[in-house]
């Protein structure tokens, strides 16, 4: 019998929380695997992204939605925000992630997109950081004065601590089921998608403040043979003035994302990868509905 046919409980489960709190974090250290990108700059989770843990008789299949904000306007956002309200319709269990000691504007502005009538979780993240335990608890006493939550529960996303009570916590609202995933089930995104998260993340990392939400990745060519990959991929940005900073001096900045998205997307494959990275301008695509969708964020 393998795990899959063993779960009896098995729900969709959607995390939330303005920018930064650590929604990335914390579904990569419950799934156990580096699937959503991680990366110290806001909003850089623009896609809906499903990571799916099996423990004993519960799979958890996450929905790891965007951080919203209203500071710029355009498509993107008005996008990103729709897609946050799609994930919480219909998913069986809320977490709502926000940083130990600290309430924003950002914070609230989550709670009205809190659905009434589904389990909700309080995950207090980050409690590492905090420098006074005592002060936890009246943060969280100021937390639940605006909203009730079922339960809550600090974290620590990145030193892993805590993690098994939020499961538990996670697993009381699940319902009963069959699994929806094979048990060793990471994603249900396909290798080809990741491989494009993948360099969206080195772009983000080597580019850093520079280029402010102004790229997008599109894998235009994926040939796989059966000791090597032949991958293109086209890196769409909204300004011509972008391309001069994505590339850098001499082409070396480019070069850099392009050699380390090649050794991690080797790694995900298990072969040796080709790997070719091109810039187009497009200009101000993010405010154009209908070139979201020829892009494939609809
Ligand atoms: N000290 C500490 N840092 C954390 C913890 N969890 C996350 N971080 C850091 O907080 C930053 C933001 O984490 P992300 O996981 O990218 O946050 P996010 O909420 O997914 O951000 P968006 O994609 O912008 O919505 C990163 O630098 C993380 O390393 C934690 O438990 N403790």
């Amino acid at each position: 019998m393998t795990m899959a046919e063993a779960v009896t409980r098995c729900g969709l489960v959607a995390i939330v929380g303005r920018p930064n709190v650590g929604k990335s974090t914390l579904l990569n250290a419950l799934v156990g695997a580096k699937i959503s990108i991680v990366s110290r700059k806001a909003q850089t989770t623009r896609h809906r992204i499903h990571g799916v843990l099996t423990r004993g008789a519960e799979q958890f299949v996450f929905v790891d939605t965007p951080g919203f904000q209203t500071r710029h306007g355009g498509a993107m956002n008005r996008m990103m925000n729709r897609v946050v309200t799609q994930a919480l319709a219909g998913v069986d269990v809320v977490v709502h992630v926000v940083e130990a000691g600290k309430w924003s504007a950002g914070d609230a502005n989550v709670l009205p997109l809190l659905p009434e009538g589904t389990r909700t979780v309080l995950a207090v993240n980050k409690v590492d950081l905090l420098k006074d335990r005592n002060a936890l608890f009246p943060y969280v006493q100021k937390v639940v004065e605006q909203r009730g939550y079922d339960a809550v529960v600090p974290v620590s996303a990145a030193r892993d601590r805590q993690l098994d009570v939020l499961l538990d916590e996670i697993a009381k609202g699940l319902p009963e089921g069959e699994a929806m995933f094979e048990a060793d089930t990471l994603t249900d995104r396909p290798v080809r998608f990741i491989a494009g998260e993948l360099i969206r993340e080195k772009i983000f990392r080597l580019v850093g403040d520079e280029l402010p939400y102004g790229a997008t990745v599109v894998v235009e060519q994926w040939e796989e043979q059966p000791r090597l990959a032949r991958i293109a991929a086209c890196v769409i940005v909204d300004r011509d003035s972008h391309r001069p900073i994505l590339l850098g001096a001499g082409g070396e900045r480019m070069k850099r994302i392009a050699t380390e998205a090649r050794q991690d997307i080797a790694k995900l494959l298990d072969k040796p990868v080709h790997l070719e990275i091109y810039v187009k301008v497009r200009k101000g695509w993010a405010e154009r509905d209908s070139a979201l969708r020829d892009l494939g964020y609809e």
